[in-house]
């Protein structure tokens, strides 16, 4: 048994992660923790997210003293904010735990994209160098030695799968930036009350035009340029990214089909359509990322969706944790 801490544990990502590390058989959450000035410290889990009643019956704690916390514990989850992260991962690393960290501190090892898009500067280059970024279909190697893992962010992780087997083969004209139209939920903004992400107060709207930090980080990681747009709607969870390319001259609909039949014919946690496209309601609540495309001449369509707070955090951030310590990578998520 591998003992752990989720820090974060009141947040949405943090709920997710206590209910799929409860339910694995090889790990012992050990404390659910929030912040020392906490509202909500001492309060059980399942007063704040009632769905979890007789199911996990632990106070959240507040977490004043790393070192104290971290005694005994093998592995722990961030579920913080990534100024938090940025700060609290480098403490529980000295501790000799693998983190696992949802937020975006160390997802780019690039300092100056830090102080662009996170509005603070990075204190931890040597953690930025060896943290491995967990897009976990692709990383399986990587990952079981790694100490430090930043899961990617939702709306990466989504773009990345559908373009990586893409840009691999070769299939695509980059010449024209695949054009990322992404929606999520408001969930995708924590839960944290804010009129911005009230459902009685969002319609649909694009925000972060040409800005969204998840911008580079999909650059980054792909090594191509992209357009990417995010859009906030009025539903709680889920990404939906309608991709639009254009593929090399000769490139047919067979070879897309190959090129993601190749990628993912072994990865559970992606499912493929043979024909037509994913809809939002059929991944919402499960751990998976689905996609689907439509090809008119040298056009292509992907479109991929997946829950922002499963696939796109909490799911992928156990499947990593799955794959770094050699259990089934689907172990509690299905
Ligand atoms: N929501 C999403 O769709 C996704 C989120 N992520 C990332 O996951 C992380 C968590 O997101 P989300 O669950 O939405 O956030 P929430 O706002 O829902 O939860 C944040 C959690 O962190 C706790 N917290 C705040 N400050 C501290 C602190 N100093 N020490 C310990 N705990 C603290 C909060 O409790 P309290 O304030 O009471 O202390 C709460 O439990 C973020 O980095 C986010 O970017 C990644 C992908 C998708
Ligand atoms: C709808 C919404 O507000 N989404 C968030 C992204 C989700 C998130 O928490 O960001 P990370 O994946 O980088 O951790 C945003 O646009 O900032």
């Amino acid at each position: 048994m591998l003992n752990t801490l989720i820090v974060g544990a009141s947040g949405y990502a943090g709920a997710e992660l206590a209910t799929y590390l409860n339910r694995h058989p090889h790990m012992n959450i050990t404390g659910l923790m929030v912040s020392a000035q906490s509202a909500d410290a001492g309060k059980r889990l399942a007063e704040l997210h009632p769905q979890l009643k007789g199911i996990i019956d632990l106070p959240v704690l507040p977490l004043d003293n790393v070192a104290e916390a971290a005694k005994g514990v093998d592995v722990v989850f961030l579920a913080t904010a990534h100024a938090v992260s940025h700060d609290l991962a480098p403490q529980f690393l000295a501790a000799g735990c693998v983190v696992f960290d949802l937020s975006g501190a160390f997802r780019v090892r690039d300092a100056a994209f830090y102080t662009d898009f996170y509005g603070f500067e990075h204190q931890h280059p040597e953690w930025l160098e060896k943290a491995v970024y967990g897009l976990a279909e692709w990383q399986a190697g990587a990952l079981a030695d790694a100490q430090l893992i930043a899961v990617p962010g939702c709306y990466p992780t989504a773009a990345q799968l559908a373009l990586k087997p893409l840009l691999d083969n070769n299939l695509l004209n980059t010449a024209q930036w695949p054009v990322i139209n992404a929606t999520s939920g408001v969930s995708g903004a924590g839960r944290k009350a804010s009129l911005k992400s009230s459902v009685c107060e969002v319609s649909l709207q694009p925000y972060g035009i040409f800005n969204h930090r998840h911008h580079p980080e999909i650059v980054a990681h792909l090594g191509t340029p992209v357009i990417f747009t995010p859009h906030l709607a009025n539903f709680p969870r889920g990404i939906l990214e309608t991709i639009t390319c254009r593929l090399n001259a000769g490139v047919t609909a067979q070879d897309v089909a190959e090129a993601f039949h190749n990628a993912y014919h072994d990865k559970p946690l992606v499912r493929l359509y043979k024909e037509g496209v994913p809809a939002l309601k059929d991944v919402v609540g499960l751990p998976f990322c689905d996609i689907g495309f439509a090809v008119q001449g040298e056009h292509l369509i992907v479109v991929a969706t997946e829950d922002n707070l499963l696939k796109g955090a909490s799911a992928q951030a156990v499947q990593c944790m799955n794959l770094r310590f050699g259990f089934p990578e689907t172990q509690s998520l299905l």
